[in-house]
């Protein structure tokens, strides 16, 4: 038929609130089978985690989605349009794996979202708890070194001595430490002196004897990845002071958290103590933002390690009151009777008049707990 279309002809042309009406319908779909590709996603995300695998991104599963959907598309929109709108699903459906992750870690505030305090024979660590300082030598060296320490801090109102007794030394001929009679000499002083002892442990095999004699066991930085003593430590029934690892991302500092949490020990000290950086005028690098986020993400107290942080003693007090006020929950400084006679880290650590000087400057600070 020729000429004009007909009335009848032009019925046939759908009006655009029918043909939006349609389309609406097909969003309804699409929403519903987008929904659904969402949960089967979750699933896949979930097992992922079960399997311990460190990523959920998968490009090369992303990418041999990208050429079937390619092959198949017969238009109307071009395979770049359409390959775009399924880059932006694979792009939420990683989102939703990686956000259920995060979700279910015990660290997480999202699992927890008020503080927790340590209450440590009545040493608060945490929350409203104004901060704390932990202080004392590198290493325990002699009776009279940790006596004359321990004296000092404890008068100065220091509640948490801290001193080391199996030493990580980059050199294996460097002092290695005193061992068990460290360890009993650290607690024994301690306790006359009203003090709670933190002491590090750096194998698996050491976890029970250290958890006799200490009220704190500290993971160092060097073991934030060993697993097995993460592992160790939370299966033993006392605090953990964890410190952050040399070039350990804030999230698997948080991770090597969550072994501790795992294993059922909730007691868990986050310590920032500086990351490897390319500054030469520092030690470390003291990475403020990740004591904000910590604070933020878990429900864990973070401490700050300035000794070594900074690995100099000049820049002690700045950094200590820069980390309590982005919100740290204590500070944790080296100080000796005699630094420069140290078997270790004679480069930083404190004497007493030093330690004064230092604790005169963060006075008000360490009054209020710390708000943001
Ligand atoms: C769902 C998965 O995880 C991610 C999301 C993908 C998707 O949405 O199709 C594909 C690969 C991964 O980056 C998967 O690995 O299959």
């Amino acid at each position: 038929m020729r000429g004009f279309p007909t009335l009848r002809s032009m019925t046939h042309q759908r009006s655009i609130e029918d043909l939006r009406a349609e389309v609406d319908q097909i969003n309804r779909d699409l929403l519903t089978l987008l929904s659904k590709r969402g949960e089967v996603v979750a699933q896949i995300g979930h097992a992922k985690t079960q399997e311990g695998r460190p990523n959920h991104y998968d490009p090369a599963r992303e990418d041999k989605q990208l050429k079937e959907i390619e092959s198949l598309n017969q238009g109307p929109f071009t395979s770049a349009a359409v390959k775009a709108i399924f880059k932006e699903i694979f792009k939420a459906s990683l989102d939703l794996e990686e956000s259920n992750d995060k979700k279910q870690l015990l660290v997480s505030r999202k699992v927890k979202s008020e503080d927790t305090v340590l209450d440590i024979d009545g040493v608060r660590i945490g929350g409203d708890a104004p901060p704390i300082i932990v202080a004392g030598p590198c290493s325990i060296e002699s009776e009279e070194q940790m006596e004359q320490t321990a004296a000092f801090l404890a008068a100065k109102g220091v509640k948490i001595l801290r001193g080391g007794a199996y030493k990580p030394r980059t050199s294996p001929y460097g002092f290695q430490g005193m061992g068990v009679d460290g360890l009993i000499l650290g607690s024994r002083v301690a306790k006359e002196h009203g003090m709670l002892f933190v002491t590090e442990v750096m194998d698996t095999r050491d976890v029970e004897i250290v958890a006799e004699h200490a009220d704190i066991l500290q993971v160092g930085a060097r073991n934030m990845h060993n697993f097995a003593l993460l592992r160790e430590v939370g299966r033993a029934r006392r605090p953990v002071l964890l410190k952050r690892g040399l070039s350990a991302t804030i999230e698997e500092w948080l991770y090597a958290a969550e072994y501790i949490l795992s294993e059922g020990n909730n007691e868990v000290i986050l310590c920032e103590r500086g990351i490897r950086t390319y500054e030469k005028w520092t030690r470390n690098t003291l990475d403020l933002s990740a004591v904000a986020l910590a604070k933020q993400e878990t429900h864990l107290p973070v401490i700050v390690d300035v000794t070594h942080a900074a690995g100099r003693r000049d820049l002690l007090i700045p950094l200590a009151k820069a980390a309590l006020a982005v919100g740290a929950d204590g500070i944790h400084v080296e100080v000796h009777p005699s630094p420069a006679t140290a078997l270790s880290d004679n480069e930083q650590q404190l004497d007493f008049a030093g330690y004064d000087k230092f604790s005169e400057s963060l006075s008000s600070l360490l009054r209020q707990p710390a708000r943001v």
